[in-house]
């Protein structure tokens, strides 16, 4: 592992996939001219985040217009690219999948998200996105020049034995495309994050939609990165913005030396 910078970009996403691509980019250029390395977007960011929309937005791998942009913002800006997520079409099965690109423009890898978010918080929260997707059913590390990157989307992270997998496959960050709501985001967010980092001894970075009252499904907002160590780096409140931040790795290389929870491991 080596330093590097970070960009997360936490934007409001409409029903508008155009506009939508546009923001992405927009927020791409920004973080590329900040000096970022690696940049990520969050969870379904071309498309709302609701069921009723899912099929209208998805699409093909061999034949997207999200991808083309993203392969050639990663070309253009001459960056790593983690792609949040966008709702996949394949053989008439929808799956959440997060594209990894790198500065060649080259596909490096894909995430489809293993855990289905189904649950049922009454006069809270309900919602079953096994109605209209079909689950991921592989990890995804990958090896770049500055860490390797571990990948899982949102729910992906209430999962510790998932996180632990990754981290014994040699990864040092984790990135996390992700909205929780207004009831779990509170309560859980920084809490799951932080806890997926320090059990694992990695630093662990998760990007959300920014919120909007107006929308069917209210984002919590507050990307944020979390150290080994378990504690927050850096983080955003609920609002649109971009959020840069240079990563130590001696941070990960001491941390580890003194505390070596993964070579104690059983
Ligand atoms: N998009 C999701 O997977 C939401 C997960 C979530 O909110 C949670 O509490 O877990």
């Amino acid at each position: 592992m080596k330093d590097f910078t970070l960009g997360l970009c936490q934007f409001m996403v409409t029903n508008n996939k155009k506009e939508n691509l546009l923001t992405a980019l927009n927020y791409i250029e920004q973080a590329a001219s900040n000096g970022c390395n690696i940049i990520a977007l969050p969870e379904v960011f071309n498309c709302p985040y609701d069921n009723n929309f899912f099929n209208s937005f998805s699409e093909e791998e061999h034949n997207s217009e999200t991808l083309n942009l993203l392969k050639n913002a990663a070309k253009d800006f001459n960056v790593y690219i983690i792609g949040g997520s966008i709702i996949e079409r394949e053989d008439n099965k929808l799956y959440n999948t997060s594209y990894i690109f790198s500065p060649e423009g080259k596909l490096l890898d894909k995430h489809r998200k293993v855990h289905l978010f189904d649950i049922d918080i009454p006069n809270k929260i309900t919602f079953k996105e096994s109605d209209t997707l079909t689950a991921g059913d592989k990890l995804t590390v990958i090896d770049t020049p500055y860490c390797k990157i571990g990948i899982a989307i949102c729910y992906d992270m209430r999962f510790p034995e998932m996180f632990k997998k990754m981290a014994l496959s040699e990864a040092e960050l984790i990135i996390i495309p992700a909205a929780f709501n207004m009831t779990t985001g509170p309560a859980h967010w920084n809490l799951t994050l932080r806890a997926r980092a320090l059990d694992n001894q990695v630093f662990v970075a998760a990007i959300s939609p920014a919120r909007d009252t107006t929308a069917s499904y209210v984002a919590y907002g507050h990307s944020l990165v979390a150290s080994p160590w378990g504690d927050i780096i850096s983080s955003l409140d609920d609002k649109p913005g971009l959020l840069v931040c240079k990563i130590d790795s001696k941070l990960l290389y001491n941390i580890r030396e003194q505390l070596p929870l993964l070579k104690h491991s059983k």
